[in-house]
């Protein structure tokens, strides 16, 4: 699908109606690409491996569209031009390399598409799931406080110098690249604030964006977002922009999930997206995940049909996640649907 429906109002129904109802997303990229050995301490993070090791990042989109993933989210969360620039790439250079996560997703996607054309029709291919269908390439924008590495994109506190002005030039030219640069739609992730889902909405109407867009929040108390700001009002200017496809929450412990789903329905038409983190925990100082504090695969899945069932349409993972749970929310959502034909 690389000319999305004009019509930005349909582009997200017409596809979960050809998904079954619900899209898959794809789990952690950063997180996966350091569980196969990349070093990501780096301002760029995983945009990093745009440089090192572009073929990882290939491959791992892959792995996530072979666990039965229909959208894939580019490694282009930490790519900004201003930290290209910081490593002293010239701005066409910068630029070359945001148009370059694009790239590397779209080629995941060819190639999967000509695996799927080679595979075995009676879907035994060797656990991969190879299902011809459309998938989406979206691609990703971090927040302000993720180019700062700082982990201020989980406190959302940006200081006073910090204005929706500031934000908006600060993500403006990313955001018209990587609007044209091949995308189906651009996924506005792990928002900590109010202020900047309010520059992004204003950005895609200012620069008169032609590709559609989704906003995706984060939570430390499964109440607000980690700002402080109220779901609730971050949720309603998402539901007022037009461009806006698709409102949820990413990178969030899986036991908020419920309530938030939940608030967030009360203020929108808008199909919900979730994609927790694994629910493990961060140590900032650190700079590493603390082992074993999240929960299953098998847990996570439990959740899963409860969030489709009061209303989320796109689920997936974020950081510590991997194919694997992405395999076993591809298994339940299957039975489920497959549950819900024999019952018909
Ligand atoms: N899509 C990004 C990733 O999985 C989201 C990171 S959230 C801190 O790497
Ligand atoms: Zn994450």
């Amino acid at each position: 699908m690389s000319h999305p429906a004009a019509n930005t109002s349909s582009f997200m129904t017409d596809f979960l109606r050809q998904a079954g109802g619900v899209a898959i997303l794809d789990g952690g990229l950063a997180t996966e690409l350091e569980r196969h050995g990349a070093d990501l301490n780096d301002p760029l993070w995983s945009a990093k491996c745009l440089l090192t090791s572009p073929h990882l990042v290939r491959a791992v989109h892959l792995d996530y569209l072979e666990a039965g993933a229909d959208i894939i989210i580019t490694a282009s969360y930490q790519a900004t031009i201003q930290g290209f620039e910081a490593k002293g790439f010239s701005r066409g250079d910068s630029e070359a390399l945001l148009r370059k996560s694009v790239e590397i997703a779209c080629e995941a996607r060819d190639i999967y598409h000509g695996r799927c054309r080679e595979g075995s029709p009676d879907g035994n291919n060797d656990g991969r799931v190879l299902k011809h269908r459309s998938i989406l390439v979206a691609a990703s924008v971090g927040s302000y406080g993720a180019y700062l590495a700082d982990g201020s994109e989980y406190s959302g506190n940006y200081g006073d110098a910090i204005t929706l002005e500031t934000l908006k030039d600060f993500h403006r030219r990313r955001v018209q690249i990587l609007a044209e640069s091949g995308a189906d739609l651009i996924a506005f992730e792990t928002i900590p604030n109010r202020v900047e889902a309010q520059a992004y909405a204003e950005l895609l109407e200012e620069e008169d964006i032609k590709i559609p867009a989704w906003f995706s929040f984060n939570s430390k108390d499964g109440i607000n977002v980690v700002s402080g700001d109220s779901l609730l009002e971050c949720a309603s200017v998402v539901q007022s922009c037009k461009n806006a496809v698709a409102v949820g929450i990413n990178c969030t412990p899986p036991r908020f999930i419920h309530g938030l789903i939940l608030s967030i329905k009360k203020v929108t038409t808008k199909p919900i997206l979730i994609y927790p983190n694994s629910g493990e925990s961060y140590d900032g100082d650190r700079k590493e995940w603390v082992q074993n504090t999240g929960i299953s695969d098998q847990d996570f899945v439990s959740y899963v049909n409860k969030w489709c069932e009061i209303g989320a349409a796109l689920v997936g993972g974020c950081c510590r996640t991997t194919p694997h749970t992405i395999r076993a929310i591809y298994e339940t959502l299957s039975n489920r649907s497959a549950a819900s034909l024999s019952s018909q």
